[in-house]
């Protein structure tokens, strides 16, 4: 292990110097397109006004003789197309496959001073994160580029969960980590066939009445991602970066959509990946704050003064811990503001 001395020293000569704090850009939607497709790349420049993430996807769902062309794709995208404030990431080929090595050196040494976040898939555990680390550096430093690309790691194999805390620590980097339960459920041997979301056979049933344990039972379906979704949030935040919900593959059920969307959110969660564009809106609205409890949490706030003590609020007790959840809220809320003019007009009207 490198000393603590050491952690924020470019990793080769002539790279640029890490980023001491990840900056906090909204990403509330990780919008994934397949820069090969045609007609997904020629919507790109109306997506980058929407999205605020647009990511060029070059590992699954892109067939293997289709892997060159989303590459190649995905470097005239991000040469001609002004995405303004909107960022462009990349999800690069597993460490173990065979297109990787040249997902990175070309994306890096073509458009490295166009991307933001390189997403790095099937990480398990922080080797994966210093491996890569070290040849960004030295790609960054071939290419001149003055700042340091970020990493993103994809939650998703047995592995990965067990060395959570280290991968979110590996690098100065380290962006944020998504939670991808299609690859971690196979790799956990899950009896699933679904890409996120519940399933029906994953319930907890009432106690019996009287007699019969057959009747009168109610069953709720549990959530199959939580333990997951909240170690991550945990190991995130321990080492000050960003935890994502990852793709919910019911693309027609736009309804458990969000509600899968709004557990992340309600646990801590950022953003979560869209993968057709009705996707986006849905993430737009999960994770931005609500406008009533934007205006609710700017009355705690005021109500607390210097956000010591106690006071009732419409009968409820607030005091040094509820000012910080409402202080949460309403940082994110002036963040996206400041992004999306929509939602900021939302807030001045219900604060009116
Ligand atoms: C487990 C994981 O790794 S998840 C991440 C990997 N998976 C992905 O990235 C999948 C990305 N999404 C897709 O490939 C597609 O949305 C699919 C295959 C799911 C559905 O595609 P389609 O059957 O074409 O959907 P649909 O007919 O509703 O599309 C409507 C339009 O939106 C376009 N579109 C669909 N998805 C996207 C997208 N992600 N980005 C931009 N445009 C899109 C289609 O090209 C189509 O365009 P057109 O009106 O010009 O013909
Ligand atoms: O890559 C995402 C997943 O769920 O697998
Ligand atoms: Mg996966």
């Amino acid at each position: 292990m490198r000393s603590p001395k050491d952690f924020f020293r470019p990793l080769a000569v002539g790279a640029p110097e890490p980023l001491r704090q990840i900056p906090f850009r909204p990403s509330r939607m990780i919008h994934f397109f397949d820069p090969g497709n045609e007609k997904m790349a020629a919507k790109v420049p109306d997506m980058a006004g929407k999205a605020d993430v647009l990511l060029g996807n070059l590992e699954d769902a892109i067939q293997a003789d289709r892997k060159e062309a989303a590459r190649n794709g995905l470097v005239r995208i991000a040469r001609e197309v002004d995405f303004g404030d909107t960022q462009l990431w990349t999800r690069v080929n597993s460490l173990d496959s065979p297109w990787v090595l040249d997902d990175l050196l070309t994306l890096v040494t073509a458009i490295g001073d166009k991307l933001d976040v390189i997403m790095v898939p099937k990480v398990e555990g922080p080797e994966d994160i210093h491996y890569v680390d070290r040849l960004l550096a030295q790609l960054e430093a071939r290419a001149g580029l003055t700042e340091p690309l970020l990493v993103h790691a994809i939650l998703e194999t047995a592995s990965g969960v067990a060395n959570v805390e280290e991968i979110a620590l590996a690098s100065p980097r380290m962006q944020g980590i998504s939670l991808g339960p299609a690859d971690l459920a196979a790799s956990r041997r899950m009896k699933t066939t679904r890409v996120g979301g519940g399933h029906p056979g994953y319930l907890v049933r009432t106690d019996p009445v009287g007699d019969s344990i057959e009747d009168g039972r109610t069953t709720y379906q549990q959530d199959l991602w939580h333990y997951t979704v909240a170690r991550m949030v945990d190991a995130c935040v321990a080492a000050g970066i960003l935890p994502y919900y990852g793709p919910f593959g019911d693309i027609r059920d736009v309804v458990a959509c969000e509600d899968q969307f709004r557990n992340a959110y309600l646990l801590g969660c950022v953003g979560a990946w869209s993968l057709h564009p009705k996707q986006i809106e849905i993430a737009r609205r999960v994770f931005s704050p609500e406008a009533s409890e934007v205006v609710w949490a700017r009355r705690v706030i005021e109500a607390m003064g210097d956000g010591t003590g106690a006071v009732m609020l419409d009968g409820k007790m607030q005091d040094d811990a509820t000012v910080k959840q409402c202080q949460v809220i309403v940082a994110l809320a002036d963040d996206l503001a400041a992004r999306d003019p929509e939602l900021a007009a939302a807030y001045k009207e219900a604060s009116a």
